[in-house]
């Protein structure tokens, strides 16, 4: 007889802190900037932490590679409790770390080759090898016709690429990035969120990003946290937040309509995956025999998913057979009183 065996697995996360905190000091005051975070992710996930400017999304990013020190919990990066460590076996564990930032921090007096070149030479590859694996560098993020620009002459857009072939020079397993699109235009922006998703899947990368910006987390991002004074008050995969009555949901998908209407029921309805594609709204009208107003709404494609969410005026007040068929049917459902 075959018996079934039960083994426990336990998964593994790139990247895996646990709670998390970072004061700072002065003598007039004291802010606890992150407060308690514990945060996991996966490989090759896309991790975004949205807050307002103040809520501790640079503290936290910046305590992952240890550029900040915590007060206290545990940070581990690919296995590698970076806490514990200091000095030589620091800066070696930083290596599978990159980063971006907002501002793309180059070097002005170098060349865009140059600029990605120092980040070889810090992370010690070889003289011989680095001329080979700039041009890669440069071909992974499309700048190879830019190579002897400086940065004063590229676009915001070029300079983030830079930053990003920079990020990628000693084939982290990571990157983090800090508001990376925030100086640049829609255009641009979109054009850069491209780039990482095609690096995340081509290269199998992991990020954590940080933003205040719902389109990065829209297009990208496969989950996310929402920080608030140091402290994650909503996290999870963004198609479950979707589902959830979240404030990402809300943030991610605004309804500028009205939430009452003179004898209807007013509901807000969002679905995602398969759902938001099937005529919910059509099966509804016809079950019900109910007049179905759409007040406001849309339908978007997610980083991993669709998700739609709209604002429906039903007619009458007793309309609870309809609302439960709609959460039957995979819709979470939040009625105006
Ligand atoms: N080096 C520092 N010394 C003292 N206080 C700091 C320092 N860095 C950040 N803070 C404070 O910690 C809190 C969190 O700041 P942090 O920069 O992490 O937030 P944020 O969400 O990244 O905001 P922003 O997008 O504006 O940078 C803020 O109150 C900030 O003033």
């Amino acid at each position: 007889m075959r018996r079934s065996s039960h083994r426990l697995t336990r998964v593994f996360y790139v990247i895996e802190i646990s709670g998390l905190r970072k004061t700072y000091r002065s003598r007039k005051r004291s802010v606890s900037a992150v407060d308690g975070v514990d945060l996991t992710v996966g490989e090759g996930e896309v991790y975004g932490v949205l807050g307002r400017s103040g809520a501790g999304k640079s503290t936290l990013l910046r305590c992952v590679n240890m550029l900040e020190r915590p007060d206290a919990g545990t940070v581990s990066v690919d296995g590698v409790d970076l806490t514990r460590l200091s000095g030589k076996r620091l800066r070696v564990a930083r290596h599978g770390i990159g980063m971006i930032h907002q501002h793309f921090a180059l070097l002005s007096s170098r060349t865009v080759a140059g600029n990605v070149a120092f980040a070889l030479e810090v992370t010690g590859t070889p003289r011989s090898q680095r001329a080979a694996r700039v041009a890669e560098l440069l071909d992974l993020v499309g700048l190879s016709d830019r190579a002897d620009a400086y940065p004063s002459q590229l676009s915001g857009g070029q300079k983030q690429r830079v930053g990003i072939a920079r990020a990628l020079a000693a084939r982290p397993k990571v990157l983090l990035s800090d508001e990376a699109t925030s100086a640049l235009d829609p255009e641009t922006t979109e054009s850069i969120l491209r780039l990482l998703l095609d690096l995340n899947r081509r290269l199998g990368l992991t990020i954590l990003l940080i933003t205040h910006e719902m389109t990065v987390v829209k297009r990208i991002c496969t989950s996310a946290a929402v920080m608030r004074d140091g402290r994650f008050v909503e996290s999870g995969r963004v198609a479950d937040l979707l589902r959830s009555d979240s404030e990402l949901a809300r943030d991610l998908f605004p309804i500028d309509a009205p939430t009452s209407v003179p004898g209807a029921t007013v509901v807000d309805v969002t679905v995602s995956g398969e759902d938001a594609d099937r005529p919910l709204l059509a099966d509804l009208a016809r079950r019900f025999d109910t007049d179905v107003r759409i007040l406001g709404g849309h339908v978007e494609t997610l980083a991993t998913t669709r998700a739609g969410r709209w604002r429906l005026a039903l007619d009458g007040d007793d309309n609870e057979a309809a609302l439960d068929f709609l959460r039957k049917s995979g819709a979470q459902v939040g009625v105006h009183a």
